[in-house]
């Protein structure tokens, strides 16, 4: 067993484990929403499929109209009209225009686009008070070209990406099946929400984050209720389980006589590591238990979410092939102090904004036990080992939100 790691050994010893092959399965576009691409999609068609208009307006010779203006208006004649869908059947000549509507195809002839707001139109005539410009085709695939890829296996199916699969001619999709993520949370004072709270309980909330971060990590969450601080206990519940592809536990990883979890791995799988150099989440456990990937969760309720977002979405993203990274860092200006930790990198909850640049604040008590800086935080501000910032320095900070 490892111990007393930096979080990028630890991040590599995670990674290292995910390396499965997730089923595929294929579903309805719009069940496949939120979802990860198992294949490769090229274009089954070009769009436009052949050049089309921009505006809505008049389909002409460009050549006829570069002296018109509202002083010299040119004057053409209407052979007929093409909404979008219906194309026109002829042939646009030397002195005539075709009404045209955004999206029609442009009539064989016409090689520019006059928009309605500088024409009147005269029965079978039209008067135009500026040139037609080109620049109003828009040339045949010039959004996709058949055959090329646009979407690749691991790219996540965002609403944009979704549109574009159905763009491109696919009903169903290919998709990565969604990993099974187990949450046993452990515990003699931990109690379900609606039930009585004894004295010196406490409410399971790291289930329910845990819950909320799975799903958006894109794995599909398992609720294995919760245990008492009792090894059989925990090696019961997880009989009882069925098949995972990852195991969070919560709680009963620190140094505490009844810290039961690692002690359960260590007798019974394999520990691969405890400990990181970091605040919240240092007493973090990686361990294996015959075959299952077991991340085990510090107790506190931003440990266990902190912790999980650092490792345990990273490890979905991974064994999901995704091609987004798990998190991003950016620079923002601190507008208020944070404080580091000797030894260890640092994790504080900030609130990001854009106000002439980005800025972060603390989001206020940064005790691990409360959970209110992880629900009304969006980003974590980084700190480097026995580093403090001060009020107006640039800081790294990783965003708690979406970010492709
Ligand atoms: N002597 C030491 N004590 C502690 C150390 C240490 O290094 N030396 N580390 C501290 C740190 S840091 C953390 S984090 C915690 C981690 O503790 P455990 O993983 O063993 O967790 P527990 O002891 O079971 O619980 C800690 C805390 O969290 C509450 N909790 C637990 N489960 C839930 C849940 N499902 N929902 C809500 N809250 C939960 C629990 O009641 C405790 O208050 O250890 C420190 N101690
Ligand atoms: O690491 Mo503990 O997670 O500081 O509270
Ligand atoms: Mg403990």
């Amino acid at each position: 067993m490892r111990t007393n790691l930096s979080v990028e050994e630890a991040l590599s010893l995670v990674l290292e484990e995910a390396r499965g092959e997730l089923s595929v399965e294929e579903l309805p576009l719009k069940e496949a929403y939120g979802r990860v691409l198992a294949e490769d999609l090229a274009s089954k068609v070009d769009h436009p499929d052949q050049d089309d208009t921009a505006i809505d307006g008049y389909a002409c010779r460009e050549e006829d109209t570069r002296s018109a203006s509202p002083e010299t208006p040119v004057r053409l004649r209407v052979i007929g009209e093409a909404p979008a869908g219906r194309p026109f059947p002829g042939e646009v000549g030397p002195g005539e225009a075709v009404a045209v509507y955004t999206g029609a195809p442009i009539p064989k002839g016409a090689d520019a686009v006059v928009r309605v707001e500088d024409t009147r139109r005269e029965g079978e005539h039209v008067l135009l008070f500026a040139p037609a410009n080109p620049k109003d085709i828009r040339p045949k695939g010039d959004d996709l070209k058949k055959g090329e890829v646009y979407l690749k296996r691991g790219d996540l199916l965002t609403p944009g990406r979704l549109g574009l699969a159905a763009a491109m001619g696919y009903p169903r999709l290919k998709v990565f099946r969604r990993p099974r993520v187990g949450i046993l949370s452990t515990g003699d004072e931990v109690v379900e929400p609606g039930e009585p709270l004894p004295f010196g309980g406490v409410y399971n909330s790291n289930a329910y984050s845990l819950w909320g971060m799975v799903l958006e990590a894109g794995g599909e969450p398992v609720l294995l209720g919760k245990v008492p601080d009792d090894p059989e206990a925990v090696l019961a519940r997880l009989g009882e389980a069925g098949p995972l592809d990852l195991l969070l536990t919560s709680g009963g990883v620190s140094m505490g006589a009844y810290d039961v979890v690692r002690r359960v791995l260590e007798r019974h799988g394999e520990v691969i590591f405890w400990k990181v150099k970091q605040q919240p989440g240092g007493p973090l456990l990686w361990a294996r238990l015959r075959g299952l990937p077991v991340l085990g969760l510090p107790g506190n309720p931003v440990s266990s979410m902190v912790t999980f977002f650092l490792y345990g979405r990273a490890f979905l993203f991974r064994l999901l092939k995704r091609t987004d990274p798990p998190y991003r860092s950016l620079k923002a200006r601190a507008l208020t102090p944070f404080k580091g930790a000797k030894g260890k990198k640092v994790f504080r909850r900030g609130v990001l904004s854009f106000e002439e640049g980005l800025v972060v604040r603390s989001t206020g008590n940064q005790s691990s036990g409360v959970l209110r800086s992880m629900a009304f935080g969006n980003a974590l501000v980084v700190l480097p080992p026995d580093q403090d910032v001060r009020e107006g320095e640039v800081v790294e900070v990783i965003p708690l939100t979406f970010v492709l």
